[in-house]
């Protein structure tokens, strides 16, 4: 299998605060990887510039063998931010129908696509309502549709299913689990919800801007004889510490 993300010693400060410190993490094609960590570790930091979005000071990100921020690479990529960025004053179709326009896609494929993404997080009957009038689930939904729409290779989802409703995520959960399994995408997904980490084929945690260690989740549970990640997470801590 071939490497789908190549991250090399990354750093990176805001003024004096240091946010990513020598992060190394090489992630396969066709993985779904899942960064785990508190509040402020840097987990989001870190998938902007994975996305291209932000440079890291130092160290280097290569997505498909390219050298990171690369435009050519981001129809490639599906990102999901952690804010919705959606245009209020259209409808959940037009912003479908925009975002869509951006690559290129055939007029069946565009419809298509649309139909899929729109279906996908449950959104079909709400589309030509304005944005304006949606809740904060329904635009976390949309943003999710909007990074499947082109039908990228990687998906970076910074926090997905936070608050959306239990059985929409297991729907959604599902759906990602199948685009991995049957599509071969590459997934990374920030959580902060331990049983969402199980779902990960590999688990990275974040603290303090470092990978504090990672490992398939049944791997981390054995070698820190834990029951849980919180478990897991806590005796990582006191071993470096
Ligand atoms: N543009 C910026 N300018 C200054 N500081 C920033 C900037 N972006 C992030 N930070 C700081 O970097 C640190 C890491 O933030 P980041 O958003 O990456 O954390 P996170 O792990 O994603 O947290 P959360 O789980 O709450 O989203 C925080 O202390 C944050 O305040």
């Amino acid at each position: 299998m071939s490497v789908s993300i190549e991250i090399e010693n990354i750093s990176k400060s805001f003024g004096k605060k240091q946010v990513l410190n020598g992060i190394h993490l090489s992630i396969e094609e066709g993985n779904l990887y899942g960064f785990i960590g508190p509040s402020g570790a840097g987990k989001t930091t870190l998938v902007k510039m994975i996305v291209g979005m932000d440079k890291p000071d130092s160290g280097s990100i290569k997505v498909l063998n390219k050298q990171m921020p690369n435009l050519e690479i981001l129809k490639d990529i599906g990102y999901m931010a952690q804010s919705d960025a959606l245009y209020t004053t259209l409808t959940g179709k037009e912003n479908l129908t925009f975002f869509a326009s951006l690559y290129k896609l055939n007029k069946a494929e565009m419809k298509y696509r649309i139909s899929y993404a729109a279906g996908l997080v449950n959104l079909t009957d709400e589309l030509n309502k304005k944005v304006s009038a949606y809740s904060g689930g329904m635009k976390r939904r949309l943003s999710l549709a909007i990074a499947l729409i082109q039908n990228p290779k990687i998906l970076i989802l910074d926090e997905p299913t936070v608050g959306i409703d239990p059985e929409l995520k297991i729907g959604i959960w599902n759906e990602l689990l199948r685009l991995k399994n049957e599509e071969g995408k590459t997934i990374i997904v920030t959580t902060h919800v331990m049983e969402e980490a199980q779902k990960c084929d590999y688990i990275a945690m974040v603290r303090d801007g470092r990978i504090l260690t990672r490992g398939t989740p049944d791997e981390l549970k054995t070698l820190y004889h834990a029951s849980t990640f919180d478990e897991v997470f806590l005796h990582a801590g006191r071993m470096e510490t």
